[in-house]
């Protein structure tokens, strides 16, 4: 299958490890956007989630211990319940869809981090994101806030309780982001990697500067 751009609209992910800094910068993206395309309706989502399935499912799986496969394949249930709700029909429209987390989460946090097998994912990739003409549904562009666990995590302490990802340790933390890196390297035109150990300012200025190659 082929990765290209197969909508009107354009699709944005926001991906990084908890506590890199994601939230603190979309709301004001989305913001940016709908500034910079007035005639353009933007669309904010979140995985897991994004449809009233999918928050149902969101619930049990930052709570629930599971077995590793049958949390990809919930995660994956959620996603197609987001892709044919939500994401595609607004890609469809025309519309700007910026999501919270995608599908590399799922590469990042059960495959990097929990050590399901890539095969299994890349299975499950093309079975919820494939399209009829052969072709694969993907962001057009992914900003990864790439952040180290340890600064993550006295990030994180500060302000929340943690949920079932977040109580994991380190070394699970330093895996995810590593397979995010891996990503990124692999398909260099899709992401835009931020360093997110900068200011909340400076970050700021970067996402305002970044070109979109619609
Ligand atoms: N560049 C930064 N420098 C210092 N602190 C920051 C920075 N960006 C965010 N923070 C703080 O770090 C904490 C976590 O940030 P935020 O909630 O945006 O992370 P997140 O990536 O969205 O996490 P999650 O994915 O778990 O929701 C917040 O208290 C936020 O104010
Ligand atoms: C999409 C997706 C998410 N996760 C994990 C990553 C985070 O720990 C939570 C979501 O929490 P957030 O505060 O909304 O970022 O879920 C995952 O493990 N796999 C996935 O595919």
């Amino acid at each position: 299958m082929t990765k290209t751009s197969l909508y009107p609209g354009f699709f944005i992910s926001f991906e990084g490890i908890d506590g890199a800094g994601k939230s603190t910068h979309i709301e004001s993206f989305k913001k940016l956007m709908q500034e910079r395309y007035p005639d353009r309706e933007v669309v904010m989502t979140r995985e897991p989630g994004g449809t009233p399935l999918g928050e149902q499912l969101r619930n049990l799986l930052l709570d629930a211990p599971m077995n590793l496969e049958t949390e990809a394949l919930l995660m994956f249930a959620a996603r197609r319940e987001h892709i044919a709700q939500i994401i595609e029909p607004a890609l469809l429209a025309g519309k700007i869809v910026i999501s919270d987390r995608f599908t590399d989460a799922s590469f990042a946090y059960q495959g990097g981090g929990r050590g399901l097998s890539l095969a299994k994912l890349n299975d499950l990739e093309q079975w919820v994101q494939g399209r009829a003409d052969g072709k694969l549904l993907q962001p057009n562009l992914t900003i990864l806030f790439d952040l180290p666990g340890e600064i993550a995590q006295a990030r994180r302490s500060k302000v929340r309780t943690p949920d079932k990802f977040e109580k994991l340790d380190l070394v699970f933390f330093e895996k995810v982001r590593q397979e995010y890196l891996r990503r990124a390297l692999e398909d260099p035109s899709r992401f835009h990697k931020v360093d997110a150990t900068q200011t909340p300012e400076a970050i700021w200025n970067g996402l305002q500067a970044l070109e979109i190659n619609w």
